[in-house]
Order: C-alpha cells, then structure tokens, then sequence
C-alpha cells in the first residue's frame, strides 16, 4: 500500500459522493428536524476461494476510520494532522469486496465488476448469489446495501486486483482461514470492519460452514 503522508482536514461544501440536507416534518404536531446525508446505495460480495477455503476480502484506508480514531480533543475541525503521532495505519480497514451503485448497471454486474478490479477474480454474472438487502445509515442516510456470495478458485485469478489506480483505490487483498473468521467476530478489540461486514462472516459461518459440516 501506497504511504499516507500530508493529512488535513478541509470543510467541504460541494461533493459527488454524499449531499447533506434536513428532512422537516410534523410528528403529532411538533415540528422535527432531521439532518441527512444522501449517499448511493452498494454492493457487498463475500468470496470464498474453494482451491484454499478462504474468505477473500479487502484492506484499505479509510479516512472516516482514521479520522474517528483520533482522540476527540486532538481531532481537528480545519487542518493538519499529526501523522507522526496518529499513524495512518489507525484507518485500515477490513471489509468484503464491495462497491457504490453509480452506474446504470444491474447489481450483479457491479458486483462482478468490484470482484475483478478489487481482488483481481473473473467470475460471471450467473455465479452471483443474492442473499440480501437492507439499510445503512440508518439515522442519516437509510440506503441500500445488497449482499451477494461467489465462489471463486485459483484459476479464475487474472490480476493482483487492489482496485482502479485512476479512481485513487489502493486496496490490499487479504484471506482469511475459517479459524481466523471465528476469531474476528469473537475478538473484544474494536475491529476495524463495519457490522455488515461481521453480519457477511456470521451468514457465511452459518450458511456455508455450520450446514456443510
Ligand atoms: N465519500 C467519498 N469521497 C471521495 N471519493 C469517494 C467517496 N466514496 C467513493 N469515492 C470514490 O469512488 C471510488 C469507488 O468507490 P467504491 O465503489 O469502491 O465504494 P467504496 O469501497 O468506497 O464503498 C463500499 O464499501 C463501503 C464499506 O464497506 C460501503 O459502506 C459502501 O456502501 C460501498 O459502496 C473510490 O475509490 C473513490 O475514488
């Protein structure tokens, strides 16, 4: 991975990606307001590697992670942040292949599409399993995150993966044995990973482990 160096906060007014807005309404005749943040709905994909019998998933940095690590009182509003102090590796992530819905393109295929770029396996649109959808973000944003599971083997491997280099994406691919799942979703730590992610090990645990044992 590529080293995070010069890290500051600006404030933001105009993006591509999120647009915060309030929702007023009347609830039993008192007024609320409620800030949001409309974002696009995603595609988790859960990969198991048959030839190892691994999940194969992805490590990268993210700056929301690095920037909530930081102590409160040491978190800037506007401006630099010490690095030296606070190092970059405190915003790695472990989370399965996914990516944003932002093209005019069935779920199935941007899932393809995140499986080839991000972890560098060439699988089709038939071998998507859907298994579910549901919210995110709940209080502030309530899209959409479908879940898929493939299976992939060595020989469907064209590339190293670690995402599309133009769009900024430095992703690491990493596997994880069966043990090494059952200790992620029983370690005290704060893991570094969202609770979709912890919900993907839990289902394939249950659906693909538990039932085939
Ligand atoms: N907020 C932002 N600011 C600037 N650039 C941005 C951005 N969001 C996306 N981008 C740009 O868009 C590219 C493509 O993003 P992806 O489709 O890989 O989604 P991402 O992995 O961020 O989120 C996927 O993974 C996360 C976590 O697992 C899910 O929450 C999410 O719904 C799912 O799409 C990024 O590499 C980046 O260049």
């Amino acid at each position: 991975m590529k080293p995070i160096t010069d890290v500051r906060v600006v404030k933001t007014t105009e993006s591509a990606f999120i647009r915060p807005f309030s929702l007023i309404f009347k609830q039993g005749g008192n007024e609320i307001k409620w800030d949001l943040i409309d974002s696009h709905n995603g595609v988790f994909v859960i990969i198991y590697n048959r030839t190892r019998n691994t999940l194969v998933c992805v490590k990268q940095f993210r700056p929301g992670v690095y920037y909530k690590s930081i102590p409160e009182c040491d978190r800037p509003k506007e401006g630099l942040i010490d690095t030296k102090k606070y190092p970059p590796s405190l915003g790695l992530t472990v989370e399965f292949c996914a990516g944003i819905v932002d093209k005019n393109k069935a779920l199935e295929e941007i899932a393809v599409d995140e499986v080839r770029e991000e972890c560098g396996y060439e699988v089709k649109v038939s071998d998507m399993q859907k298994i579910i959808s549901c919210r995110a973000a709940l209080s502030t944003a309530g899209s959409i995150m479908t879940f898929f599971y493939t299976e992939v083997t060595d020989q469907w491997k064209i590339s190293e993966g670690g995402g599309l280099a133009h769009e900024g994406e430095d992703i690491e691919v990493v596997e994880y044995t069966i043990p090494q799942i059952r200790d992620i979703i029983t370690q005290s730590e704060v893991l570094n990973g969202s609770s979709s992610f912890l919900f993907g090990l839990m289902w394939f645990l249950t659906n693909k482990i538990v039932l085939n044992n």
